[in-house]
């Protein structure tokens, strides 16, 4: 096969940030991607309906020329999230989910939520009107390894909170584990899991083999090759429990480049080859569209897109290393092999 149509794709996990790096990093997005589910964790977060509409609106002025991006904003949710102002912000489609972070759990989260008890009230009143919740998926206890953050968090809290509150609808974010794969695949209708561009291509060697690699660090940290390959596995297997959320992240080279690097790694430029290279190495060509455009609106109720994006094999194509942003430089994912798959725009 040597051209490739789908359905335009949508993000369904994307950091646009805000003022100079929101306008550097949007047009990379736009491009190629119809929809995006924009991430609140700004400074500081978005964390009510006002916030949201001023983000939104900021995004929208940020946008191209001529581009037909749309914005799906979310709310941060807090330990004084109020109902009131959550239920109005979901009945005028404000928003299209809340966000859950642990504190502390990644980057910016200190204002995310300590005790679920607090938080009750709101997720049952999310369940009641069918809201999905986007949960950061990774225990902060000192004394669990980074490594295994993921699969406790999975039977210590994702767990206990589904069976408290039936009937929510739960994103798991950015799985990087079988045990995530797992039990997203066992959820039923309610429970769907993103993954990411870069947790298909690189595992924990990739950060530490040879030499710190600072732009392969992210949150969920990537783990041993095994998981990449359940991440590999479930993603091209055409199982709608999964979808597309780049964690597109940026920071500036300087941050990244650190003696305490922030985590994050920039995919929106390259994300539709690598994934198109991606899945043909798994003999998925066929499961890219699934993964990229529908399952996901499926999951959120609302439909596919209408016009379609054509990708064409041919010499490899070449992306600029770092994109230029009014902040910095933003160094681009590096996949570590060729890519053939050019996308027409
Ligand atoms: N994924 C990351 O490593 N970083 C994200 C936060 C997040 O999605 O956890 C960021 O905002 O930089
Ligand atoms: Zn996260
Ligand atoms: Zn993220």
């Amino acid at each position: 096969m040597t051209t490739l149509t789908l359905r335009r794709p949508d993000d369904w996990h994307l950091h646009l940030r805000d003022g100079e790096m929101l306008k550097g990093v949007l047009p990379e997005t736009a491009r190629h991607f119809a929809r995006a589910l924009i991430m609140p964790n700004l400074v500081p977060p978005v964390v009510t309906a006002a916030n949201a509409a001023a983000y939104r609106d900021r995004i929208l002025a940020a946008k191209p020329l001529n581009s037909d991006f749309r914005p799906l904003m979310t709310l941060y949710l807090t330990e004084e999230t109020e109902v009131k102002d959550l239920r109005a912000a979901a009945e005028i489609g404000l928003i299209t989910a809340v966000k859950l972070y642990p504190a502390g759990a990644t980057t910016n989260s200190a204002a995310g939520v300590r005790d679920f008890s607090k938080v009750k009230r709101v997720l049952e009143n999310m369940a009641q009107i069918g809201l999905p919740l986007c949960v950061h998926g990774e225990v902060t206890d000192a004394d669990v390894d980074i490594f295994d953050r993921e699969a406790v968090f999975i039977d210590t809290v994702l767990d206990p909170l589904r069976r408290d509150i039936p009937g929510l609808r739960v994103v798991m974010e950015h799985i990087t584990t079988q045990q995530g794969v797992e039990y997203a695949q066992a959820g039923g209708d309610d429970l769907a899991a993103t993954i990411t561009t870069h947790h298909l291509v690189i595992n924990r060697n990739d950060i530490l083999v040879g030499g710190i690699k600072p732009h392969y660090y992210c949150l969920p940290v990537a783990k041993r090759e095994e998981h990449r390959l359940a991440l590999r596995k479930a993603a091209t297997s055409g199982d709608q429990s999964f979808f597309l959320g780049t964690d597109s992240a940026p920071h500036t080279d300087n941050l990244k480049e650190h003696a305490c690097g922030c985590a994050g790694c920039f995919t929106a430029t390259n994300t539709l080859s690598i994934l198109a290279e991606v899945f043909e190495q798994e003999g998925a060509l066929d499961k890219l569209e699934g993964f990229a455009s529908l399952h996901g609106p499926a999951f959120y109720k609302l439909q596919p897109n209408d016009d379609t994006v054509t990708l064409t094999k041919g010499d490899p194509v070449t992306y600029p290393d770092k994109i230029e942003t009014g902040d910095g430089p933003v160094t681009v994912f590096d996949p570590g092999m060729p890519l053939h798959w050019h996308v027409q725009i």
